[in-house]
């Protein structure tokens, strides 16, 4: 029998009061690793009020208490980036230098988060007269809710927590149970760096957990991030419940290559964008936008990098690409490909039926590269979540931004170009949330804000920076009217009406 990956409640492994379990799989291989258990609202409730008791002394600890407990923290993830990236690699698939770099992008919030008393301002009037002060005060807003996808296990859950908990709330997180056990392993650390019992719980589940959580009265938040139809669920639900929510959604990003761009540059690029962790990044690159003359030799240049990608087990150093994290993903990402050819792309590059030698039974499909798409095929439309990439031929940079700008999705865009002028005219024209210029999408930094525009974010909230601190924070209005007498001795204030 599979060894079982429990909650984490009150600063200790439980498994709850829900029986039910799932499965948690090795991708690489398609064997069970663990299984995982599955809570329902009884076990929600136990966490919830772990929380809740824990929430107020935190609530009252000084700045220093919690910098230096998540300083401890960082240290504790530092020391052990291996093996949470080994954890990342068993239950996730994607190769280690990817889980490592998910990790260390994990680490920077931390670190952000440590520093973040500077941020916890109100804001300060002048005095509004010589015995009146008007000025607010940040409160934190007690118990919020986490609720993750399979991903990026270790780096979505370290942009929410860290700084909610920094912020002075106590957190109920809910990961994928797809691969659970990475965010039980930072559980143990955090405690380990002497968080208090009930500051950070994880409950384990589905989305039963998830509604949960977002139905909880003791909830006061939920940061979400997932897939767009789920995170318009969640943000209605949440919002309908009464609690704050910030819901992060999918993703369709384009990298618009004009004319005058670097080949070799722009298709390095579009290979690492397009297939880096076989694709399940909300910030890989789905449909390359060939403007005008540079389609050929960009689709030659991508296809022969393609071709040459090595496909294998994340724990290979040799591998650049792994498997997809469960079967189900694969059979959808193959339907899709499936349904590219039928609809008349040309497949350039066909990754079905490419396992690599002794792991058939693994979720495996290769590097799969389109030409010729059009934006009426599904390949095109929809959110794959797999390695696979679809080329737009259009003659103009006015079609590209159309494009771009008619995609639901609005997360991320990237261009490459020689031209400074067009580079700037398509950041400000473009309605995406996130930018690169002639880089791929880059992955957010710790100290600034970001969110999708359009369907990939649901609330006005973007997370981590300073808005992450506004999210997990309420302020409050102050004005007093100081007394006149301070022990027994009048100071002297002028009276006012
Ligand atoms: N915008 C971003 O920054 C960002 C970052 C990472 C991933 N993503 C997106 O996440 C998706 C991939 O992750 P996934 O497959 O785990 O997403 P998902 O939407 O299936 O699941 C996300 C989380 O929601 C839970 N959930 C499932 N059904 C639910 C329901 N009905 N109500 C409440 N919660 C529910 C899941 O258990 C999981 O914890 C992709 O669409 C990807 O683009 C977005």
């Amino acid at each position: 029998m599979a060894e079982l990956v429990k909650h984490w409640i009150d600063n200790a492994h439980t498994p709850g009061v829900t029986t039910r379990t799932g499965e948690v799989f090795q991708p690489a291989t398609g064997a069970v690793a663990r299984q995982v258990a599955l809570a329902g609202s009884a076990d929600v409730d136990l966490a919830v009020a772990s929380a809740t008791k824990a929430a107020r002394e935190w609530a009252d600890s000084s700045l220093q208490t919690r910098a230096k407990v998540l300083f401890g923290f960082r240290q504790l993830v530092d020391a052990h980036r291996t093996e949470l990236a080994e954890l990342i690699t068993a239950e996730h698939g994607k190769v280690l230098s990817d889980a490592h770099g998910e990790v260390q992008r994990g680490l920077e919030v931390v670190e952000f988060a440590c520093g973040i008393g500077q941020l916890l301002k109100g804001e300060h009037s002048e005095q509004v007269s010589r015995d009146v002060d008007a000025y607010s005060v940040r409160h934190p807003l007690g118990v919020v809710a986490g609720i993750t996808p399979f991903n990026f296990p270790v780096m979505v859950a370290m942009w929410m927590f860290p700084i909610a908990i920094a912020c002075g709330n106590a957190f109920v997180l809910k990961p994928s149970d797809r691969d659970p056990s990475a965010s039980i392993r930072l559980a143990e650390l955090f405690a380990e760096a002497g968080l208090p019992p009930g500051v950070f719980n994880v409950v384990n589940g589905d989305g039963e957990a998830a509604g949960a959580l977002l139905d909880h009265p003791g909830v006061a938040a939920a940061s979400f991030v997932g897939s767009t139809p789920v995170a318009r669920q969640v943000y209605a639900r949440g919002t309908a419940a009464g609690k704050r929510v910030q819901a992060l959604g999918g993703a369709k990003n384009h990298m618009v290559v004009l004319p005058d761009a670097d080949v070799d540059v722009a298709a390095d690029a579009a290979v690492s964008a397009g297939y880096g962790s076989a694709g399940e990044r909300c910030m890989a690159i789905s449909v390359v936008v060939a403007v005008g003359g540079i389609a050929d030799p960009l689709v030659n240049a991508i296809a022969e990098r393609t071709r040459a990608l090595r496909t294998g087990p994340g724990t290979d150093p040799e591998s650049e690409m792994g498997p997809l994290v469960t079967a189900a993903a694969r059979d959808r990402v193959t339907s899709y490909i499936e349904a590219g050819v039928e609809q008349g792309a040309t497949a350039v590059v066909d990754g079905r039926g490419s396992a690599p030698s002794g792991h058939e039974a693994g979720f495996w499909v290769g590097p799969t590269l389109f030409d010729h798409v059009r934006p009426q095929m599904s390949i095109y439309t929809d959110e794959i979540f797999g390695p696979v990439l679809c080329v737009v031929r259009v003659p103009t940079f006015d079609e590209a931004v159309e494009l771009v700008n008619a995609n639901p999705y609005g997360n991320g865009v990237a261009i490459f170009t020689g031209d400074g002028l067009a580079a700037r005219r398509f950041q400000r024209e473009v309605t995406v949330g996130m930018v690169g210029i002639n880089v791929p999408i880059p992955v957010p930094m710790a100290y600034y804000s970001f969110g999708g525009w359009k369907d990939s974010l649901f609330g006005d909230t973007h997370v981590h920076g300073v808005h992450g601190v506004h999210f997990y924070t309420r302020t409050k209005a102050v004005t007093a009217r100081w007394p006149r007498q301070h022990h027994g001795v009048d100071l002297g204030f002028p009276t006012h009406g």
